[in-house]
């Protein structure tokens, strides 16, 4: 019997009992270890003063601790930064990346009347808002998606949101719009489940594997190389995508003053045969051109 490492906010345990179901149509029988999170507590805003990892660490120590042999991630809050003991065992498949803008109306971005109010805690969100539609006023939201749902009622015009969560938590039906990559690019990962395990753990990294999609491994793996070459962890206003299409992995990204009033876009594509070292050299060529045009010093403002 695996245990499931898993954080108590619902969206976790949405995560956590897909991947229970995953794995039991492969045959394999798992139990749900809840943990607390400070991550789910803490209402502070999201910024520098914080650190990146904090809904991802009490699950990494659970694993550390043996108080669990799987941990369940949202991929796009997993820092770049490798533990020795822990592995990225599985990526499953991704089925939505986007962003979406909700609202009362369901209004398109670039139908927002000027000033309008938009929620997000997120730099990246932020950055790109500004830098599509300066005229609108940004302002910091927290805590889990429920909460942050109801600032709707409190005097904002529309809040971002990942569309993977509304799904998720069965929240589709909210009227909502899909930004575009142009308006949005999603952040590394976003979407994605990274399933770690302890790197000495043969049972669990076995059990892993049935789970895990080459194409959307290389996809996230692309965004995390290019995330941390940048140097960027999860806070920054860096956005990337990259999706394989047929035999080519290709990835969008984009780097943002946290102003969004400077911004470099690039875009490229390798040729793909199922192999990572693909991933990792077209992340290389993207940030390459991107440092070289002046990215880290962008993004911290
Ligand atoms: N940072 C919080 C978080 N982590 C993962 C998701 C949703 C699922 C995903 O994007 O993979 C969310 C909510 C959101 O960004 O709206």
């Amino acid at each position: 019997m695996l245990r499931i490492a898993t954080r108590q906010s619902p969206l976790a345990l949405w995560q956590a009992e897909h991947v229970a179901a995953l794995l039991a149509s492969a045959g394999i029988q798992t139990v749900l270890v809840p943990m607390v999170s400070s991550g789910d507590t803490d209402m502070r805003p999201i910024d520098g003063t914080r650190q990146v990892g904090l809904f991802t660490k009490r699950i990494q120590q659970a694993l550390l601790e043996d108080e669990g042999d799987i941990a369940v991630h949202s991929l796009k809050d997993l820092p770049t930064e490798v533990n020795e003991l822990l592995t990225l065992a599985a990526v499953p498949v991704r089925e939505t990346v986007t962003d979406c803008l909700v609202s009362k109306s369901g209004v398109k971005f670039s139908d927002l009347p000027n000033g309008a109010k938009i929620g997000t805690g997120s730099r990246r969100r932020a950055a790109q808002i500004l830098s599509r539609r300066p005229d609108l006023n940004v302002e910091g939201i927290r805590g889990n998606v429920q909460t942050r749902l109801s600032k709707l009622d409190e005097g904002f015009d529309a809040i971002v949101l990942a569309d993977a969560g509304l799904v998720r938590l069965e929240m589709a039906d909210l009227p909502r719009y899909h930004f575009t990559f142009d308006e949005m690019l999603p952040a590394p990962g976003q979407g994605a489940l990274g399933i770690e395990v302890r790197a000495n753990d043969k049972q669990a990294l076995e059990a892993a594997a049935t789970m895990d999609d080459m194409a959307t491994r290389a996809a996230v793996t692309a965004e995390r190389t290019l995330l941390s070459s940048l140097h960027g962890g999860c806070l920054a206003p860096i956005a990337a995508y990259a999706v394989v299409d047929g035999d080519v992995l290709r990835m969008s990204a984009v780097a943002l003053s946290p102003d969004g009033r400077k911004r470099i876009d690039e875009t490229d594509e390798i040729e793909f045969a199922n192999d990572l070292s693909a991933a990792v050299e077209l992340a290389n060529r993207i940030s390459q051109r991107m440092v070289d045009a002046g990215a880290i010093e962008m993004v911290r403002g």
